[in-house]
Parts: structure tokens; C-alpha cells; sequence
């Protein structure tokens, strides 16, 4: 048994329920714009501390402690690149470049050197290792989110080996290789299924979906090669769930396709990230009155723009999201970067729970 909880109101928030004042968390909140995390990353490379459950732990608590009582989650530090890494690939993170595959997929038969079914217990246990301890020194402050990235995006680290800025080669794939990505699509979606689950058993009482390369998918792409796997994740993880009567919040964060909100409020996610080109009044209108929550979307660049903007920006976001009370998580449309200043970022989160409150 877990610390009860003195904070819920994400949970509640994502339910759909009436609350106080939007519930706020920023993602990579736990990240290189932090001075303590530059301490600990100092000694250690990056997935050394991911698979540390008592680092991957401080980590975590890092922007819960430093910002007491203004964020109301926290997520667990880790990385979306080690479901590739339990399917059998080797992923090393290189300071200043990021994530790098020294053999990235080149041809459908690299996928016969993949572990089609990994056991994700025995290669991921870390992660819930993590996720225990945490949900234990957290003692109840906030809730704790588990996540994976989307299968799309997994996809696209498997094949580029890395970022990209066109995405050639795994869009290549798509068109050249349709049944070799379904098949690869499907891969991944099986084992994102088995961790996400694993994660709620371990203490993750929410769970978000990173699609951080939908948009360069055209909306028909993104229909036939993202969509339904984000939907048998939502269906899957529930179904599992379900048969040992426990319900978490799924969030799903489709970065840039925002022409297919209007289908994404029908997945069965009930949360939505957002970035920053959606209009909020837009979206709320789309979504009509439908049970979905939103979350976002503030540009992370306006925390680099000043006070008086980050606050006439966050209050403008939080009216247009028709003063979130109801059916919203007030986050930014992106990760955060590692210039800000943390004290800017205090700054914000005292305007979110300042406007979020009197709206
Ligand atoms: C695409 C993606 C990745 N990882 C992730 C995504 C999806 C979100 C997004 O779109 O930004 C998700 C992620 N990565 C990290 C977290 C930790 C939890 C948190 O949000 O605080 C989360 C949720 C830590 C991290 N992941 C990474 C760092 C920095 C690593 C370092 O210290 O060298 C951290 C703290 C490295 C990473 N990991 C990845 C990249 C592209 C990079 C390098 C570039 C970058 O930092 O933006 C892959």
C-alpha cells in the first residue's frame, strides 16, 4: 500500500470532474534547465541513470521538491527509447546530439534481428523498480505518470538511428514497406501494452503516449500508420487493466497533428496534449461536448520571453480553455529546454495556479 494521496486533482481533471483550479505539469520537467540535475548527470551517462531506480527516483522528485506545492505531477524519469532498446537495439545518448542507434533498421529483414516478444519484466524491471520507490518517497504529494512513446515515433527512432529533420528514411518505410511497418508498428504496440501495464502495477496512476513526430505524418498517413496503434494501446492497456478492476487516466500527445482532433476525441484517450498551434478556443470547439480533457499548450519559448508575457500568454491559455475548471491540464505544448530559467518557470506556475483559480 502506497501513502494515501493529498493532491488529486490531475486525476480528477482527467476524469472530466469539476475542479478548483486547473491541475498544471510541464513535460521534461525533470531536465537539463535544472542545475541539481546537472550534479547528478555529471557522474552518471544518461541511461546508467535511467536504469538506476534510486536515481531515476531523485530525479524525478527533483522539480516536485525545488517547486514545492506548485506542480501537481510528477512523471518518472526515464526515456521512450528503451522500448527499442527491449526489443533488442543498442540506443547510447550522445551529450549535445541526443539519441543515437549505432544500427539503425535498414531493410524488413533487420526485423528478424529484433526480439519479437520481449520479456519486458525481466528488461525493463528497472523502470518499475523506479516507479515503486518513487510512488514511496513521494508520499502522496502528487500523483505519479508512467508513459512510452507512440509507435509511430518509436518507428521513426528505429530507422533514422536518431533525430531527423525530414524523416526519410522511416517515412521511405512506410511507402515502400507498408506490411514490414505494419508489422514493426505492431511490434512495438504489443510491448508498449505489456509496459504501460507493468507501470500501473508497479504505482503509475496516469499514463501518457508520446507521439512527438506525428505531424510529419499527412493526416491519411497518420490515420493508417499511427492512429489505430495509439488506439489498441488505449484499448489494450484497459482491457488488461480491467480484469483486475483498476481504471487510469490515458493521456495521448500527438505533437502537430492537429488536424485529426477531431478524431482523436473519439480514441478513447481521455486526455489530449496539445502544442502550441492549436488554438485553445478552436480546440474546445472541435471537441464540442464530448468527454475529453485537454492538455497544453503554451510554446516552452514565451518562458523565454520574460514575465510580462509568460503572464498575459498563460492567462490568455487558461480563458481560452473557457477557464479550466472543467476538462483541463494546463501544460506546455512541448518539452521544456534546457536555457530556461527555473525561476521563470516558478514564475509560471505561480500565474497558472494565480488565473487558474480566479477564472
Ligand atoms: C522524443 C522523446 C525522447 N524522449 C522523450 C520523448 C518524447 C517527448 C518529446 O517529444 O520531447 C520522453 C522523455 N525523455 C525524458 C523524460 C523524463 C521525464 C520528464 O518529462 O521530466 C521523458 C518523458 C528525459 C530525457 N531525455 C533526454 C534527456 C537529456 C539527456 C541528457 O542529459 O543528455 C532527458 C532529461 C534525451 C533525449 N531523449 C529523446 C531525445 C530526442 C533526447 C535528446 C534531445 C532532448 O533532450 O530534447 C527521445
Amino acid at each position: 500500500m502506497y501513502p494515501s494521496m493529498k493532491n488529486d486533482l490531475i486525476i480528477r481533471a482527467a476524469r472530466g470532474e469539476t475542479v478548483e483550479r486547473p491541475p498544471v505539469w510541464i513535460m521534461r520537467q525533470a531536465g537539463r534547465y535544472l542545475p541539481e540535475y546537472h550534479k547528478v548527470r555529471s557522474k552518471q551517462s544518461f541511461f546508467e541513470m535511467c536504469q538506476t531506480p534510486e536515481t531515476s527516483c531523485e530525479l524525478t522528485l527533483q522539480p516536485i521538491n525545488r517547486f514545492d506545492g506548485l506542480l501537481d505531477a510528477a512523471i518518472i524519469f526515464s526515456d521512450i527509447l528503451v522500448i527499442p532498446q527491449a526489443l533488442g537495439m543498442q540506443v547510447v545518448m550522445l551529450e549535445q546530439k541526443g539519441p543515437h542507434f549505432p544500427e539503425p533498421l535498414a531493410t524488413p529483414e533487420d526485423l528478424e534481428k529484433l526480439e519479437k516478444v520481449p520479456n519486458i519484466p525481466a528488461k525493463l524491471g528497472y523502470v518499475m523498480d523506479a516507479i515503486s520507490l518513487t510512488r514511496e518517497n513521494l508520499d502522496g504529494r502528487v500523483p505519479l505518470l508512467g508513459f512510452s512513446g507512440a509507435p509511430w515515433t518509436i518507428m521513426a527512432y528505429m530507422i533514422e538511428g536518431g533525430g531527423s529533420k525530414t524523416f526519410t528514411k522511416a517515412k521511405s518505410w512506410l511507402f515502400r514497406y507498408p506490411e514490414a511497418s505494419r508489422r514493426l508498428l505492431n511490434m512495438v504496440t504489443e510491448a508498449t501494452i505489456v509496459y504501460l501495464t507493468q507501470q500501473v502495477y508497479a504505482g503509475a496512476q496516469m499514463l501518457q503516449i508520446f507521439d512527438s513526430w506525428a505531424g510529419e505524418l499527412s493526416p491519411q498517413d497518420f490515420l493508417e500508420f499511427s492512429y489505430p496503434y495509439l488506439v489498441r494501446i488505449c484499448e489494450g492497456v484497459k482491457k488488461e487493466l480491467n480484469k483486475s478492476k483498476r481504471t487510469v487516466p490515458m493521456i495521448v500527445y500527438p505533437k502537430g497533428a492537429w488536424y485529426a482532433l477531431d478524431k482523436l476525441c473519439d480514441s478513447g484517450y481521455d486526455v489530449i496534449g496539445l502544442d502550441w498551434t492549436m488554438d485553445p478556443k478552436e480546440a474546445v470547439r472541435i471537441r464540442g461536448d464530448r468527454r475529453v480533457t485537454f492538455q497544453g499548450n503554451l510554446d516552452p519559448n514565451i518562458l523565454y520571453g520574460g514575465r510580462e508575457i509568460i503572464e498575459s500568454r498563460t492567462k490568455e491559455m487558461i480563458e481560452g480553455f473557457k477557464g479550466g475548471k472543467q476538462g483541463y491540464i494546463i501544460n506546455l505544448g512541448h518539452g521544456i529546454t534546457p536555457g530556461v530559467n527555473p525561476d521563470d518557470v516558478r514564475f509560471f506556475l505561480e500565474q497558472c495556479h494565480k488565473y487558474g483559480s480566479q477564472t
